[in-house]
């Protein structure tokens, strides 16, 4: 599998073998990637790993060591961000305080020289799509922090860009607006068609929102793909540990039986789905990770083949529940199931269960 999965052939922005080096320090090694025209692109990764210097790379606000960057067919390497058709809506939101929320709106249409009722009609037109028109004639001061979101969409939106640049905005927000502001960005993007470019270090808002997530580690894009593709076919180690949800299991591979590879680990021999894995030889190492939720578990004295782990603890995650588990080598296992499937077991701390799973559900990391 390659980390580039369902390349747009309508690309609107094209990355091609982009660095950014900030002296000897590189901060994006290599970004070699298109968008769609109205495609959701979510940007994630840890703090550092060089997403936030990628954005401001399509903004204009840095250029590339190496590299091209197109924007809709035009090489614009060098280009001022000002002449960029690429507005950006910042974490901090960066409203004007000593301007009213119409005057913000306008802002930009004012710097181009638009003439006054044509800025009115428009910054109106953006901040009623908003729904915020009630408040045009207060200050920045006197809203609330999903309200300054608003704004802040509205200021960037007015001008009609074809690329919306979006570095981390709800992250000032608390848990539950940040929710509704993901559906009014989701929806906003999907009625408007516009591409949007979104950074963020959440999992949970790049999931929940994006066509395609692209991750990034110390400056390197580790894989690009679907929320599904990512979540069920993580490319290496490194993108399952993000996801924080894999059992991941390394061995050497055996021999095959039928469809299946057969691996030896620590815990024994497994077979794994070899469907999707990379051609390999007998002895060669293999990772392979099997998700929480499609663990199973067994009472211990049940006779189900399995790991042996003890129970370690348990954290509620809504309807189900995440069991942490340590096996007699010291390696933590997580099972996630509904409470009822959970009743039937003993989950004490220090119990033991019998781990298991069918080969089926099994992916091997194509990137180890
Ligand atoms: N102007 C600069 N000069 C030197 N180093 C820089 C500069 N801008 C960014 N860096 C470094 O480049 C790396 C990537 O920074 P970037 O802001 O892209 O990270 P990020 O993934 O957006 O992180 P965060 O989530 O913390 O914002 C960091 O190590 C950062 O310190």
């Amino acid at each position: 599998m390659n980390i580039h999965t369902d390349m747009k052939s309508d690309a609107i922005v094209k990355l091609d073998g982009v660095v950014k080096k900030f002296g000897e320090f590189t901060a994006v090694e290599r970004a070699d990637f298109e968008i769609g025209r109205g495609e959701f692109l979510a940007i994630m990764g840890s703090s550092g790993c060089g997403k936030t210097t990628t954005l401001r790379m399509l903004a204009g606000l840095e250029d590339p060591t190496e590299g091209d960057i197109w924007l809709d067919g035009e090489r614009v390497n060098g280009k001022a961000t000002w002449d960029r058709d690429t507005p950006m809506v910042w974490q901090s939101l960066a409203l004007f305080p000593f301007l009213t929320v119409q005057e913000n709106v306008e802002f930009s249409l004012r710097m181009r020289g638009i003439s006054k009722s044509e800025r009115t009609e428009r910054a109106r037109k953006w901040l009623d799509k908003m729904q915020i028109l009630e408040f045009a004639d207060r200050n920045i001061s006197q809203l609330s922090g999903g309200q300054r979101q608003r704004v802040a969409l509205a200021r960037a939106l007015v001008t009609e860009p074809k690329i919306l640049l979006l570095d981390e905005p709800l992250s000032a927000l608390d848990a539950h607006l940040k929710v509704r502001m993901q559906a009014v960005l989701s929806n906003l993007q999907k009625d408007l068609g516009i591409t949007f470019v979104y950074v963020t270090h959440s999992m949970s808002e790049a999931f929940a929102m994006a066509d395609r997530v692209v991750i990034m580690s110390r400056g390197r894009i580790e894989q690009i793909g679907t929320p599904q593709e990512i979540y069920h076919a993580p490319r290496n180690r490194f993108v399952a540990e993000f996801l924080g949800s894999a059992n991941i299991f390394s061995g050497r591979l055996a021999g095959t039986s039928g469809d299946d590879w057969l691996i030896d680990t620590d815990h024994g021999r497994f077979a794994v789905s070899a469907l999707h894995a990379p051609a390999k030889s007998p002895g060669d190492a293999v990772t392979f990770i099997v998700s929480a939720e499609n663990m199973r578990i067994s009472p211990e004295g049940s006779g189900v083949p399995g790991i042996r782990a003890r129970v370690v603890g348990e954290e509620f995650v809504g309807a189900t529940a995440i069991v942490f588990l340590e096996t007699e080598s010291g390696e933590e296992l997580k099972v996630q199931k509904s409470h009822g499937e959970l009743a039937s077991v003993d989950l004490h701390p220090g119990s033991t269960l019998i781990l298991h799973w069918e080969s089926e559900t099994c992916h091997v990391l194509p990137g180890e």
